[in-house]
Parts: structure tokens; sequence; C-alpha cells
């Protein structure tokens, strides 16, 4: 496959999400994270949202981080001015291009719409700065007028045309057709932007990377406006380990940094979340965990290391004699068939009072308890 690059707008789309705010410190530690792990490309922000964003972005953008980093802009002259009072030398510069966002936004007034994206892409490339365009709603937008535009932004001197799915509507074949339409009539690289919406926004990540979008947005733990957007850890681990492309990201650290932002979000990533999810490596089942005792590969898609993770094998309701043998023969505690199952049936019961499954010590005294019923029973 071609080379990919990975634009991570965890601090600017990442931060829309509703009552999502970080800090100097935060934006900083987040910005760093993601350079040290060899994330490409940051959008570091919005500049034109006033002092306290400019802070931020100006300190990011001073550290020397090895990231190109991105300030978004609308297609508005003075968000343009801030981006460069940041020290940015690339600029996203958005234009919304289907009737709904031009209608509400322009007054249907297409031809001031262009007219303003034209002004703003010269004024930024007049001034020796690096410009990527990006189509707001792309996905709801005519297809003729889409490319029209796209052609445009590449006439006006943009270097990169971001296709987005802004309200996640699109599934993976109709990504695919979009975006292959768009790579196929420019001459500049495109990017593909997508939401969640209805719970595609990786898949459809990965069918714009098929179709030929050789950049793509992501944010970790799928942070994002409403649903999120595409999570960094799912298509960079997706890239890796179903495509066979290595980005160069030092995936062992994704967990890490996906409690960084877990963390300055406020928001807890659910034990299901793939790859950081705190189940993504668990085994309970018994038929799972019998499995994984002989080989993990049997129900893990790749190890658990690769990701930042240690296997987990904890008893619960779903558990079999295999595990819960296995895990008390490491303390050394060896049982018959028969007290295994009577350990088991206890696991089972005591798993469904505490609706959880039980840790090691919980186990153990269940043991207990068990030899000491059998002994006055
Ligand atoms: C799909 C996306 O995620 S787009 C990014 C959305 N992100 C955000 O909105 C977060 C940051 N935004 C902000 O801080 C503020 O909205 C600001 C600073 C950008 C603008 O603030 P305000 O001046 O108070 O305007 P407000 O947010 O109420 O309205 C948006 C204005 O931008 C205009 N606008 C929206 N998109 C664009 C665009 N791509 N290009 C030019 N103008 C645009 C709207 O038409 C409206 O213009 P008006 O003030 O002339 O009516
Ligand atoms: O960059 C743009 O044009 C808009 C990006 C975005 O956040 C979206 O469309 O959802």
């Amino acid at each position: 496959m071609h080379e990919i690059i990975i634009n991570d707008t965890t601090l600017r789309d990442g931060e829309q999400a509703a009552g999502v705010a970080f800090n100097l410190q935060e934006k900083v530690a987040i910005a760093s994270f993601l350079d040290l792990i060899g994330v490409h490309e940051i959008e570091v922000g919005i500049p034109a949202m006033g002092k306290e964003e400019t802070f931020a972005i100006a300190a990011i953008s001073n550290l020397g981080l090895q990231a190109k980093l991105l300030g978004w802009n609308r297609a508005v002259i003075s968000d343009i001015q801030a981006s460069m009072a940041c020290g940015l030398e690339r600029m996203h510069i958005s234009i919304p291009v289907s009737g709904i966002q031009i209608s509400a936004k322009f007054q249907g007034q297409w031809r001031i719409t262009l007219q303003q994206l034209r002004d703003s892409i010269s004024f930024a490339v007049d001034h020796g700065l690096w410009v990527a365009v990006g189509g707001e709603d792309s996905s709801r937008a005519d297809e003729n007028f889409l490319l029209d535009v796209a052609l445009y932004a590449q006439e006006w001197g943009a270097s990169r045309f971001r296709f987005c799915d802004t309200v996640g509507i699109l599934d993976p074949f109709a990504t695919f057709a979009r975006v292959k339409r768009l790579v196929t009539a420019l001459t500049i690289p495109v990017e593909i932007h997508t939401h969640n919406d209805f719970g595609l926004a990786t898949a459809n990540a990965l069918a714009g990377i098929r179709a030929g979008a050789t950049s793509v947005n992501t944010t970790v733990n799928g942070l994002g406006e409403r649903a999120g957007n595409a999570a960094l850890e799912e298509v960079v681990m997706s890239l890796k380990r179903i495509y066979g492309v290595n980005l160069g990201i030092d995936t062992p650290r994704l967990l890490e940094l996906s409690r960084l932002v877990a963390a300055a979000s406020c928001s807890s990533v659910p034990p299901w979340k793939a790859i950081v999810g705190e189940n993504t490596f668990a085994h309970e089942s018994g038929i799972h965990a019998h499995g994984v005792l002989q080989n993990p590969f049997t129900y893990e898609p790749f190890s658990p290391e690769e990701v930042g993770w240690q296997r987990r094998l904890v008893v619960g309701k779903h558990s079999g004699r295999h595990l819960v043998s296995s895990l008390l023969e490491e303390h050394g505690i060896f049982l018959n068939a028969q007290e295994t199952q009577s350990v088991l049936d206890a696991v089972r019961q005591q798993s469904i009072e505490k609706k959880r499954s039980l840790s090691i010590e919980e186990l153990l005294n269940l043991v207990q308890e068990q030899r000491y019923y059998h002994a006055i029973g």
C-alpha cells in the first residue's frame, strides 16, 4: 500500500467533543506525546478562538517537535493571521461544500463561498504558507460541485484536499467511491476525515485510504464531535495488522497516550473499546480461556504487549474448570475434578451476586471456604 500520513486532530476535533476543554499543560503534553510516539502531523487547534488557545498553540509551536503542525481555520483571512501569529507555517482552511451548509452559513451564495476560499488560500500562499483545504460536509455535497471546489483549491495553491464525512453518514463502500473520484481527478493528495455517528468512522477511514487517500485524520480514543472520530489507535493498528503497513508509530505506547487523553478529557474509555479498552486482552469465558492457555492467538488478533497491555485471565460467571485449575495451580493449589467443579459453581454464584469477575484473592478465599464446607459437610 502507498505511504500514509497520520494527521491527528485530538487537539482540534477531539477537543470539540461537548464538555471537553484542555488546558495549556494538557495540550502541550498531548502534542508532545503524539510527537514522541511518531505521529506525523498534528492539527493543534483553532487560533481564531482567541487568547487561551493561541497561547497553547504558540507553546506547542515553540517545542520544536518533529511532527508537522497545522492550524485549523475558516476561510477567513483573520483566522489565518491568528494562525500565523502562533508561529504556524501550515494552514488548514475549511469551507462548507454541501447545499445544507452553504445555505445555513452563506445564505446559499456559493459564489461568495468560493471567493472567500480563493482569497484565503491566496493570502496564505502569498505569505509563504503550506495550505490544505477541507471540504466540510463533503459526503452530503453534490459530487460535481465538490470536485469543482477541490479542483479550484488545487489551482489556487492548496497542497492537499480533505474529504470530510462531517456527520458520519457514509458506509465504507460509498466512502471508497467518493474518495476514489477525488483521488483520480486531483494531482494533490487527498485526506480522509470521518465521524462515528453510525460507528463506521474507522472503517470509513480505511476505505478512504484503500481508495487512495494518503493522509487520515484520527483522534486518540476516538474523541470528537458527537459520536467522535476515527480512533488513532484503531487506524494505526488496523493499518499495521490488517494491511501490513507499518507507520513507524511506537504502538506499545498507545495505551499510555489513551490514558493521558482520557484524563485530560475527563472521560473514561469503555472496557470493550478496541485496542485501549481494559477488556481487550482479558479472558474469562471457559472455552476462550482454555484456548488461550494452549495458544493465545486462538482468541487474540495480536499480542497485548504490542499496544501496551498485558493479558489477563480472570474467573467469573462464564469460566470453566481449565481456567480455575490453572489459576489455582499458579498458587500451589491442586484440586481434583470434583473439587474444581464445586469451586467453579461457587465462582459463578459469587460473580452473579457481585456482578463482576472475581479477583485472585476472592478465588483463593472461595477455595478455603469450599474446603471448610467439605470438612464439616
Ligand atoms: C465541522 C467542524 O468541526 S468545523 C469546526 C468547528 N469548530 C468550532 O466551531 C470551534 C471553535 N469555534 C469558535 O471558537 C468560534 O466559532 C469562532 C471563533 C471560529 C467564530 O466565533 P464567532 O465569531 O462567535 O461566530 P459563531 O461561532 O457564532 O458563528 C460562526 C461564523 O463563522 C462562519 N463560518 C462557519 N464556517 C465557516 C468557514 N468554513 N469559512 C468562513 N466562515 C465560516 C459562520 O457563517 C458564522 O459567520 P457570521 O458570524 O458571519 O454569521
Ligand atoms: O476541515 C474541515 O473542513 C472540517 C473538518 C471537520 O471537523 C468535519 O468536517 O467534521
